[in-house]
């Protein structure tokens, strides 16, 4: 669904991506772990293009996404669920989820995408009159998670969905993530918390210092002697 070839990226003239290539296939979960800073949140960036591409090139189903500008990503059926969640603080719960929608064929079918939101997430319903900036950490990671699925997307970049939450939000953030899987949705993710993360992807990629330096299953993750030492403190 999504391939990145030999991609980099980066901000004026601190290189963040060094020839970074890797795939997404239709129905997977990947997970993207590393260290603060290796440049996890620049990946998803590059993607949605809200950085810009300096080298590489980017696919979305075999149509290239090198010259496509930020606002089109979009309808390209990407939906990017950004770091520290984003929302409009002063906004109510249902219209943050309407911004969700702003894209034309999604906005035709603002009430089914809305009702399939409020079906994932029942605590949105209930909340959906209260301003989202009032909400707890982990209800604003709902809502930013809705909010992306209301565009009616292929693919969701996660990028740190678990940051800042407590223990058990962590774990009701991974069963969604879970969840969002079973529904058909591609999904490419972005966590520190490699333990968990790697307990609801297929496979993962590990990035250090702009670089992919490890990738496989999951599991073959999970068992290797060096993400152990370093990653899970095991
Ligand atoms: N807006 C920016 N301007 C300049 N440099 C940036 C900017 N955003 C990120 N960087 C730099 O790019 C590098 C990669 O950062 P990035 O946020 O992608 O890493 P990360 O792996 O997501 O880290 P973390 O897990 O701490 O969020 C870092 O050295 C960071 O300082």
């Amino acid at each position: 669904m999504l391939t990145l070839e030999n991609v980099s990226a980066g901000y004026g003239t601190f290189q963040a991506l060094f020839g970074v290539s890797l795939e997404v296939r239709a129905g997977e979960a990947v997970a993207v772990i590393g260290p603060n800073g290796a440049g996890k949140t620049s990946l998803l960036r590059v993607i949605s293009k809200v950085i810009p591409l300096n080298g590489g090139h980017i696919a979305m189903e075999g149509q290239s996404l090198d010259s496509v500008p930020a606002h089109r990503v979009i309808e390209l059926g990407i939906a990017h669920v950004p770091e520290h969640r984003r929302l409009f603080p002063r906004l109510t719960v249902e219209e943050n989820l309407r911004m969700g929608a702003f894209i034309n064929g999604a906005r035709s079918r603002f009430d089914e995408r809305l009702a399939f939101v409020y079906e994932l997430f029942p605590r949105m319903k209930e909340r959906r009159h209260q301003l989202a900036g009032t909400m707890s950490g982990g209800e604003q990671q709902m809502c930013a998670i809705g909010r992306g699925l209301m565009s009616g997307p292929k693919l969701l970049l996660l990028d740190e969905p678990s940051a800042g939450l407590a223990p058990v939000i962590v774990q009701q953030v991974f069963d969604l993530v879970r969840r969002i899987r079973q529904e058909g949705y591609t999904v490419l993710i972005v966590e520190q918390n490699i333990q968990q993360v790697l307990k609801v992807v297929d496979r993962a990629y590990l990035l250090e210092v702009g670089r992919i330096k490890m990738s496989g299953a999951s599991q073959e993750l999970l068992e290797n002697d060096e993400v152990r030492r370093a990653y899970i403190g095991l």
